[in-house]
């Protein structure tokens, strides 16, 4: 990211630089005006010091040029005894003053030169000339030394090495001198006080200036000749005269190199250098700092463009991460609702594991119990943790070697699965954890993976015990009675053709029986019906002992039975077999605390003579049986060909039976029943009649039964019905009748689920009000079956009908037990009625009858009444009502019609005489 000059970044800068340089220039400022200061005092302060100092060094060069003069004085003393010879006892004097050169003595020559009396050759040759200009002077010195002019030294020429003498006549003579050579250079360095120097460096370079002679510079800087005791203004030089041996110096002290100093050595000096290093450092601080917040400031900078860029990265992270939250967001709100979906269905498949009736085993793929549900664990009655985990062979087959439940690809598997099926199911037993077994049907699935691979199987398996029972009872149905377990005429009929083919083939005779009770329908009657049933249960159990194992006994029907004699070898007696029959039929049955004696008509067809085939055999020997009955029952008769006529006679009979219904051969005749006191009608009965074409009549017991048999009942006893209705309603429309109507049902009728249905059609048919109707039904009727007598009673009762029982006392039913039943009258048997005159006990059942339905709120009739003095004992009894020839026989509708407009007309009569 490149940034542009803005002023407030040039300001910045200004600022920032600007306070940069403030500090060293302040520091530059102070301390050049701290040295000004500083260095103007030094000054003032160092010339004090210098000119004190100096004038410490000009005494000290006085001192010293003092001290070599007397020692010139005194040199007279040190005279040598002979010319060459050097005094004795000068050598330490010359250690201290190593600016002696040379001494000796002068000897003024002829012509006055000089004469040089040393003991030593002087290095500075012979004396110069000027110094023989001494010569002169000396006389005029008075004995006092004298002090000669400045001479540069041989060889030292342009060296500039000076020297001077110092004379000092030998006390007693006049030309002898003694002199010492001093070296001006030395004595000026050795002029200054040794304590002086600062580390071997002079602090002051003494010059002096010879001012008798003609002067001579020997330094480079001097105060102006004769400024004695004057300072130079600056600190160049300190100029003060002196005089030595009549001679005058201008000593001139300058401050030597230790002097003038070091720069460092001032305080204004040690204040520069401190104030230019504090500077220095000030700005070295200030560029350290400076470059140190450069690069902070470039550190900054860098890191706030790289924390911009990183903030736009991040801006961008966190737009692509507030996406991917929203996705996550959206995702995690999927993955929640696929997680309660997932957990709704997973709860929902245990709810339905847990509640289907059915038990699921799954297994994995190896046939090892995963999961069971309670269902499974109920059937096979382990508890779940007892089958995880274990193979279903060993724990759920009988055969522990049965392969698992591995299908694919398994010839061997337990259900061995069609190529390409998933699922296949088979029906076979199964264990119980008490190791029963019990039939089964299980279908298995195979449950795969998302890659299709085989997970495990899922087994459903159900108990068919039920089904399988039902199906073995229906098998059994449909070849054996259900009453009493023998073949019925199904297994009977395919019986007969095995054995008969059997007997074909071996030339044997086979004799078929067909026995028949006699007057069953009486114990039916007389004891009901369940007493009927164990009476036949019985019965099948005597003939079935009564003949050989391979033998067979059927029960075709009602009191009906059949038995099949196969095999029988020309000696067999047939006959005897049913005289056997009879008789163990005949000994006494013990039934509902009665005992009970019975016999049994047979009739005896055989094979080849009577039939070739089943059915005529099974015919011919109920033809034969038939005979049986008709000659007094309670024996055997073989068929013979005459009675086939007759037993075609009966199948004709049931053929034009049949043909009568549908040609409306059949007719309702009624008869009245009257009130015992009034003799007023107060009810009629309705009782079937068949009229054949040609005028006969036949009687009812001769079809009734037939039609009971052959179920033609049915039909006859619905157009009763509503032939009655209709004829009910006309006589009601014409106002000739205002009783009701009494029809018979029989069992058949009751027990067919269609009757309320019939009785409601033949009403709204007719439009008769259901209380003229009344339904009649025998006391063995009711009794048979209660519960549904009961509930077709209550139904008949909401139909709004009226109800009888007919022929009651014939069933030994006790009153109480038919108050359970809502039934409006009782109808006495004719039997009972019959004898009432001359029984008394016929007469005080009837009248114990009366008298408990009276207690009931029953209505009584009496049937069959022929006679006056029935009538008067009905009457004595309170017998509501009656019906019999005594009153009037069964009358063709028609007549009927007569009697009913007659019996009107006479009311109308009665009335009319009132
Ligand atoms: N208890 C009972 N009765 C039955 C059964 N099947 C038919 N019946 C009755 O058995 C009786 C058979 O009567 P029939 O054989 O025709 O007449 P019967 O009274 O025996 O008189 P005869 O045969 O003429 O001697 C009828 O009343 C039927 O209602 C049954 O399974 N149980």
């Amino acid at each position: 990211m490149t940034s542009s000059p803005t002023p407030s970044r040039v300001f910045a800068a200004l600022r920032r630089h600007g306070l940069a340089l403030l500090v060293p220039c302040s520091i530059l400022a102070i301390t050049f005006g701290g040295y000004r200061d500083n260095l103007q005092k030094e000054e003032a302060s160092r010339l004090l010091l210098f000119q004190a100092q100096a004038r410490v060094q000009v005494n000290h060069l006085r001192e010293r040029a003092g001290s070599l003069l007397q020692l010139a004085e005194k040199l007279h003393t040190l005279r040598p005894e002979s010319t060459g010879k050097r005094p004795d006892g000068l050598g330490p004097v010359l250690a201290q003053h190593p600016e002696i050169l040379r001494v000796g003595v002068l000897r003024s020559g002829p012509g006055g030169s000089l004469i040089t009396d040393s003991a030593e050759p002087s290095p500075s040759g012979p004396l110069p000339a000027s110094a023989a200009s001494l010569r002169d002077a000396l006389p005029a010195l008075g004995g006092k030394p004298m002090l000669s002019a400045p001479y540069a030294l041989p060889g030292d020429g342009a060296q500039g090495r000076q020297a001077v003498l110092i004379l000092s006549p030998l006390p007693g003579t006049r030309r002898e001198f003694a002199f010492i050579e001093v070296g001006t250079e030395p004595l000026l360095r050795h002029g200054v006080a040794p304590d002086e120097g600062l580390s071997g460096a002079p602090r002051f370079v003494v010059d002096v200036l010879d001012t008798t002679d003609a002067p001579r510079p020997v330094f480079t800087s001097a105060a102006a000749p004769g400024s004695h005791d004057s300072t130079t203004k600056s600190l160049g030089a300190y100029a003060e005269g002196i005089t030595l041996a009549q001679r005058h110096w201008l000593v001139i002290v300058s401050p030597g190199a230790a002097a003038t100093g070091a720069l460092l050595d001032s305080g204004s000096g040690r204040w520069l250098v401190g104030g230019l290093l504090l500077t220095l450092l000030a700005i070295a601080i200030q560029h350290t700092v400076q470059s140190r917040a450069d690069a902070v400031r470039r550190q900054v900078d860098e890191k706030t463009q790289a924390l911009a860029e990183a903030n736009d990265a991040l801006g961008r992270y966190i737009g692509a991460l507030a996406d991917a939250n929203r996705r996550l967001a959206s995702e995690v709100d999927e993955h929640a609702r696929a997680e309660s979906q997932l957990r709704e269905t997973t709860s929902l498949q245990r709810a339905i594991l847990d509640c289907a009736e059915y038990a699921v085993i799954y297994t994995d793929a190896k046939g090892t119990i995963r999961v069971i549900n309670p269902a499974a664990e109920r059937l096979f009655g382990y508890r779940a943790d007892e089958l995880i985990d274990k193979a279903t062979p060993q724990i759920l087959h009988p055969d522990e070697h049965a392969p698992r439940w591995t299908l694919e690809g398994s010839t061997i598997g337990l259900i061995s699965l069609p190529p390409g099926a998933e699922s296949h199911s088979a029906e076979f037993d199964m264990r119980r954890r008490d190791g029963s077994l019990f039939p089964a049907s299980l279908s298995v699935s195979i449950v795969r993976d998302t890659l299709g691979q085989i997970r495990g199987y899922l087994g459903i398996i159900a108990d068919i015990t039920q089904r399988v029972d039902a199906e073995s009872r229906i098998r059994h149905l449909a070849h054996y009675d259900n009453l009493t377990s023998l073949p019925n005429r199904s297994l009977l009929n395919r019986h007969l053709a095995d054995v008969l083919s059997a007997a074909r083939a071996r030339h044997r005779r086979v004799a078929v029986l067909v026995t028949d009770l006699d007057h069953f329908k009486y114990v039916n009657d007389t004891l009901g019906h369940l007493a009927g049933d164990q009476l036949l249960l019985a019965v099948a159990q005597r003939l079935r002992t009564g003949v050989r194992d391979g033998d067979l006994v059927a029960r075709t029907g009602g009191d009906e039975f059949v038995i099949v004699l196969a095999d029988l070898d020309e000696t067999y007696l047939p006959e005897e077999a049913g005289e056997r029959l009879i008789a163990s039929v005949a000994r006494p049955f013990e039934l509902a605390g009665h005992q009970l004696t019975v016999t049994m008509s047979v009739g005896i067809a055989l094979y080849p003579h009577d039939g070739v085939d089943g059915d005529t055999l099974v015919k011919n020997a109920d033809a034969a049986m038939y005979l049986a009955k008709e000659r007094g029952r309670n024996q055997a008769r073989f068929f013979d060909h005459g009675l086939s006529r007759r037993y075609s006679e009966r199948l004709e009979l049931e053929g034009r039976l049949r043909q009568a219904v549908e040609a409306r051969q059949l007719a309702l005749y009624y008869q009245p029943q009257v009130d015992t006191l009034s003799g007023e009608l107060i009810g009629m009965e309705a009782l079937i009649r068949w009229c054949q074409p040609d005028g006969s009549m036949v009687p009812p017991d001769k079809f009734i039964p037939i039609a009971e048999e052959c179920g033609l009942i049915v039909p006859i006893g619905a157009w009763v019905l509503r032939e009655a209705c209709r004829q009910q309603q006309a006589w009601l429309q014409e106002g000739i009748s205002r009783v009701p109507v009494g029809v018979n049902l029989s069992a058949r009728q009751f027990d067919d689920t269609t009757l309320l249905a019939t009785i409601q059609a033949a009403l709204a048919e007719s439009g008769l009000p259901p209380a003229y109707l009344d339904l009649e039904l025998t006391e063995s009727l009711v009794m048979g079956n209660p519960e549904h007598t009961r509930q077709v009673l209550a139904e008949c009762k909401q139909l709004g009908l009226q109800l009888s029982v007919d022929d009651f006392g014939t069933g030994y039913s006790s009153l109480s037990y038919l108050k359970r039943f809502p039934i409006d009258r009782l109808k006495i048997d004719r039997s009972f009625i019959a004898d009432i005159v001359t029984e008394p006990d016929d007469a005080a059942i009837a009248q114990t009858i009366i008298a408990m339905a009276h207690t009931l709120r029953l209505e009584v009739i009496a049937e069959g009444v022929e006679t006056e003095a029935q009538l008067a004992l009905l009457r004595r009894w309170r017998c509501d009502a009656y019906q019999g020839y005594l009153c009037s026989r069964p009358l063709p509708a028609d007549e009927m019609t007569k009697l009913l407009r007659q019996l009107r007309a006479t009311r109308q009569v009665a009335l009319a005489n009132i």
